[in-house]
């Protein structure tokens, strides 16, 4: 009952949408895929704005549609951001708020004054909209979906036309949602960047298919799927900045597993952060390796092996305390070590991708 049921079949010439999930009703779910893949017909039959048939739509036990019900956009208790945000011109940034909490008749449960410290926008509200840079748009944009008191905040490519610096400036803002919101957020991304910062599951899609679904490390770390999070297969670990070594300007971040030591970037110990890494940046080894440049030393458990991309090359994937990461080696390596599944292995890291 606390899931979201979504059963969408709908056809256009070229292409199919045929999904068949249930998306969990908590967190940030990122709908990620290529271009053309279906992400944004998916969330516009979430939202209403398309009528998949067949189609079925329960959220947390209540029916939005199935064959005898049809609940438009409006009954529905969703906030949807669109790429860019279509704030009046002649209002300003707080009349805008208000105006889309007056249409909604709401008082749902993130109350405006909320929304607008969430997003930090409180010195905005006298603003008129062209007065605003494009990523203060897209965070009034963001506020103005959550004061009308969503109980599920539906996004589409949020950052999609903002140019590399304006993102950066926002994905804090993101990150604060992820972390303070109750509602789940349903986040339609190609970005490898924003899903690894993000998301706490991930459906894959592909031609309109669902190809990989569940939570995002869990996902990740399944060799036998095709998907791949940017160029490269690889993991992204919850961890916390436990340790600071001043003199060598390193962090250490420990993970339920293990630590990993990365360059400084000045985050104070304790910061949760997200770690990032890539099969290629990890090696394995049997036994006791001797002095090495790869200071990231840590015990693992072969757990499976699946082929790559390249016929000389393997996916290896390695129990690490309760996480799992990932390593690619040649089949030749694998071969001369004999890494089979159960074998005690050194997993050593040779970079790693700390996401603030
Ligand atoms: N109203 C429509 N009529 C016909 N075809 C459509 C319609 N809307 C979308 N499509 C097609 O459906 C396919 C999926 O589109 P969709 O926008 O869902 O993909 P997407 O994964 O969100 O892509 P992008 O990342 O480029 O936004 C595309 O081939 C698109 O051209």
């Amino acid at each position: 009952m606390d899931g979201i049921e979504v059963r969408c079949k709908l056809a256009w010439p070229g292409f199919t949408l045929d999904v068949d999930l249930t998306l969990p009703g908590n967190g940030v779910t990122a709908l990620f895929g290529h271009s053309g893949s279906g992400k944004t017909t998916l969330l516009r039959c979430l939202a209403g704005l398309e009528r998949a048939q067949p189609g079925r739509v329960v959220f947390k036990g209540q029916t939005w549609q199935d064959e005898k019900t049809w609940r438009p956009t409006h009954q529905r208790p969703i906030g949807y951001v669109f790429q860019e945000a279509s704030l009046f011109a002649h209002l300003n940034v707080l009349d805008n708020l208000r105006f889309g909490q007056k249409r909604s008749g709401s008082s749902g449960r993130v109350s405006l004054d909320a929304a607008i410290e969430l997003l930090g926008i409180g010195h905005l509200l006298e603003r008129k909209p062209d007065a605003l840079s494009g990523g203060e748009r897209q965070r009034v944009g963001i506020a103005r979906a959550l004061a009308v008191g969503p109980e599920i905040l539906l996004m589409d490519e949020p950052l999609a036309a903002l140019d590399l610096k304006r993102k950066q400036e926002i994905l804090p803002y993101l990150e604060r949602l992820h972390d303070e919101l109750e509602i789940p957020v349903i986040y339609v991304s190609h970005s490898p960047e924003e899903v690894a910062r993000l998301a706490d599951h991930i459906v894959a899609l592909d031609g309109g298919r669902v190809i990989a679904h569940g939570p995002l490390a869990e996902t990740l770390a399944r060799i036998d799927l095709p998907i791949r999070l940017g160029e490269d297969a690889g993991v992204v670990l919850d961890a916390c900045v436990g340790a600071i070594d001043e003199a060598w300007h390193l962090a250490r971040v420990d993970f339920p597993g293990g630590s990993l030591w990365t360059r400084d970037n000045g985050l104070p110990a304790g910061r949760r952060v997200r770690v990032r890494v890539l099969a290629r940046d990890v090696s394995l080894a049997i036994g006791d390796t001797g002095p090495s440049s790869i200071q990231n030393c840590l015990d693992g458990r072969v757990e499976s092996l699946a082929a790559d991309d390249h016929p000389g090359l393997l996916l290896v994937r390695v129990a690490v305390g309760d996480s799992l990461l990932v390593a690619r080696l040649t089949r030749r390596s694998a071969d001369q070590l004999g890494i089979a599944p159960g074998l005690p292995v050194r997993v050593q890291v040779k970079s790693v991708a700390l996401m603030e």
